[in-house]
């Protein structure tokens, strides 16, 4: 007999945590996560909790090897926590699923034989859409990222710069509850990088989606965020969650300088070598 395969999330038991929003989409609650290498398991995050509100944007900010990729991938499903629980509107993620949609650093994560419309729509078609549904769904966002001239082009005919605006435009296609973004722009020039992060304001505005956002630039965890998660060396806890004001997101600011002085001092606590881009911040 065939056996009904189990359920790629499980349903969480409501439990109230102290100071718990009503509209808490994302729950991280006492993660642990590690690697086991050669037999012997490492934590890399020991104890990390925090809410994200649905349509927020979460920066996670720490020194390097804190943990904040690993994180991020275990609330996409790729890795097993090790304890803890992470939910999304309640249900644990257990496995990859449609309701969060990943973009990464590297610029091949596009399929390279599929032009650019193929890239965003063909996900869409393996989500049940047909051919015509998802090419008008693809065309939409791809305009949103200022791509409609270049559906046509294969990704070697891209720049790094489009290449990420197409994984994005996939991502935001997808409509998922949560975007989930492993340092997007980290690779990108900085006059790309700060264009594509208007435009990603720009679009997470008019969507409403909810993001969670690896970065290692001060700058833009303030630029793009509601609210900074801040990360201690590993294993990992939370050091603290810092709010951004509307204030603060404006360069040159006084506000501006003072969240950006208090999250480097956050990120200096432990004395040890910092992210370069803190680094330079510093100097
Ligand atoms: N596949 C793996 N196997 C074993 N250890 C790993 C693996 N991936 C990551 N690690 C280790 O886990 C720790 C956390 O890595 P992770 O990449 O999550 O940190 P990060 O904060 O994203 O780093 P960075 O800021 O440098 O990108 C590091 O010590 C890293 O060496």
């Amino acid at each position: 007999m065939v056996q009904p395969s189990p359920p790629r999330t499980e349903p969480e038991r409501s439990v109230p945590h102290p100071g718990e929003r009503p509209d808490t989409l994302l729950r991280v609650s006492h993660a642990s996560i590690g690697y086991r290498v050669n037999g012997a398991f490492t934590r890399a995050v020991a104890d990390v909790s925090f809410d994200v509100a649905a349509g927020e944007t979460i920066m996670l900010i720490g020194p390097s090897g804190c943990g904040k990729s690993t994180l991020l991938k275990t609330i996409a499903g790729f890795l097993d926590l090790a304890d803890g629980t992470i939910t999304v509107a309640g249900r644990r993620t257990l496995a990859p699923g449609p309701d969060r949609a990943v973009v990464f650093q590297e610029f091949d994560q596009l399929f390279p034989w599929r032009d650019v419309l193929d890239n965003v729509a063909y996900p869409l078609r393996r989500n049940g859409r047909t051919k015509a549904e998802a090419e008008q769904q693809a065309r939409r966002y791809l305009e949103m990222m200022g791509l409609s001239r270049a559906l046509d082009r294969h990704p070697h005919q891209l720049s790094g710069g489009m290449k990420q605006r197409v994984a994005i435009a996939r991502a935001f296609a997808l409509e998922p509850v949560m975007l989930l973004m492993d340092e997007p722009f980290g690779a990108l020039d900085a006059l790309t990088r700060a264009r594509l992060q208007a435009e990603l304001n720009a679009i997470a505005k008019r969507t409403g989606v909810t993001i969670l956002f690896v970065t290692h630039s001060i700058e833009e965890a303030i630029v793009l965020g509601d609210r900074v998660v801040v990360l201690t060396d590993p294993p990992s806890v939370v050091r603290e969650v810092v709010t951004i004001t509307e204030e603060a997101k404006v360069v040159g600011s006084e506000q501006y300088r003072s969240v950006r002085t208090h999250l480097g001092s956050l990120l200096h606590r432990d004395g040890k070598e910092a992210d370069e881009d803190v680094a330079e911040f510093t100097d």
